[in-house]
């Protein structure tokens, strides 16, 4: 497998408008998206851009949101995972199983609109980590 760069950070968030509020005027951020939701991963998420990655600010969409419980843990939100490209997402997810790493369910599409799994925190140091198909043709 090729690990490639990281894509973008997420973090949780108990309220995305005051998220964006404190990247815009605390952080400098000039380069904000626009937040959307994205019914099938349970989240609303915004896009902040920084020169090499992107922060990626998730609020939960419904009480089925798989940030709840880390809400609950972390009331103010928090860094919540890491997201690596990778160039093919089925060779990597094939690496991984390999490995014995526990994937967290299926690949599925991701924010970038490209195919995503994640890897469980206890097998990655405590992080909870996302590996995500590069967009564009990178095979
Ligand atoms: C925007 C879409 C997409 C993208 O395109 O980028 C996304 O990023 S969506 C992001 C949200 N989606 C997910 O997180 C999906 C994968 N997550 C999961 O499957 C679960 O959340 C989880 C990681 C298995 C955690 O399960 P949960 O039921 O929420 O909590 P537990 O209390 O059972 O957690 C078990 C264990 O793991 C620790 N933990 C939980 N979350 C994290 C975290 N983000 N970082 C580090 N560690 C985490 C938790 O503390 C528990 O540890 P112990 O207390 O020691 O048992
Ligand atoms: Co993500």
């Amino acid at each position: 497998m090729k690990l490639g760069r990281i894509n973008h950070v997420g973090v949780a968030t108990p309220s995305i408008d005051q998220s964006i509020a404190a990247y815009r005027d605390l952080m400098g951020a000039t380069v904000i998206g626009v937040p959307f939701d994205l019914p099938a991963q349970g989240v609303r998420v915004c896009f902040v851009d920084t020169p090499n990655t992107q922060i990626e600010l998730i609020e939960p969409l419904g009480a089925d949101s798989p940030i709840v419980k880390f809400l609950e843990k972390n009331p103010q939100g928090g860094q919540h995972h890491v997201c690596f490209e990778v160039p093919d997402i089925d060779a990597a997810r094939a690496w991984f199983d390999d490995k014995g790493a526990r994937i967290l369910g299926p690949t599925r599409t991701g924010a970038h609109g490209t195919p995503i799994f994640f890897l469980h925190p206890k097998d990655m140091g405590g992080v909870l980590t996302e590996i995500m198909e590069s967009p564009g043709d990178e095979h």
